[in-house]
């Protein structure tokens, strides 16, 4: 099977389908540092990234808006000093879809990237 940050991103939309019960669990096991967490009734994904000042946090920020830029779908972005708390879901369709399980994906990817 297709790594999950080289699937594709689909449109987002309001009546996009949202992840069944089912897919939940084989989707959170492909991103295992990303927890499955309920805001405002909301299904969303959130990891906390650590960094070794607030320069590479805000570099780390800079990526993961860049990659959400590309593919027009876009987290929710905490910088701190050392600290980027990113949560992804689907607003429209108010819950998680499957783009936000590549964009998670595609967001470990960026921790190293320079
Ligand atoms: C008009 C614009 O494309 C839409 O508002 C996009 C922008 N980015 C988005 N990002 C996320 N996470 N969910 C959305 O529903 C969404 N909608």
């Amino acid at each position: 099977m297709t790594e999950l940050a080289q699937q594709q991103c689909e449109a987002c939309r309001a009546d996009a389908p949202l992840v069944s019960d089912d897919e939940l669990p084989g989707l959170l096991r492909q991103i295992p540092d990303w927890s499955p967490i309920t805001r405002d009734g909301i299904l969303q994904l959130e990891r906390v990234f650590k960094f070794r000042n607030f320069k590479q946090a805000l570099a780390f920020t800079n990526r993961v808006g860049a990659i959400a830029e590309e593919v027009g779908h876009h987290p929710a972005l905490l910088t701190e000093w050392g600290k980027v708390t990113v949560t992804w879901w689907s607003h429209e369709a108010k819950g998680l879809h499957k783009n936000d399980f590549i964009m998670a994906a595609r967001t470990d990817q960026q921790v190293d990237a320079e």
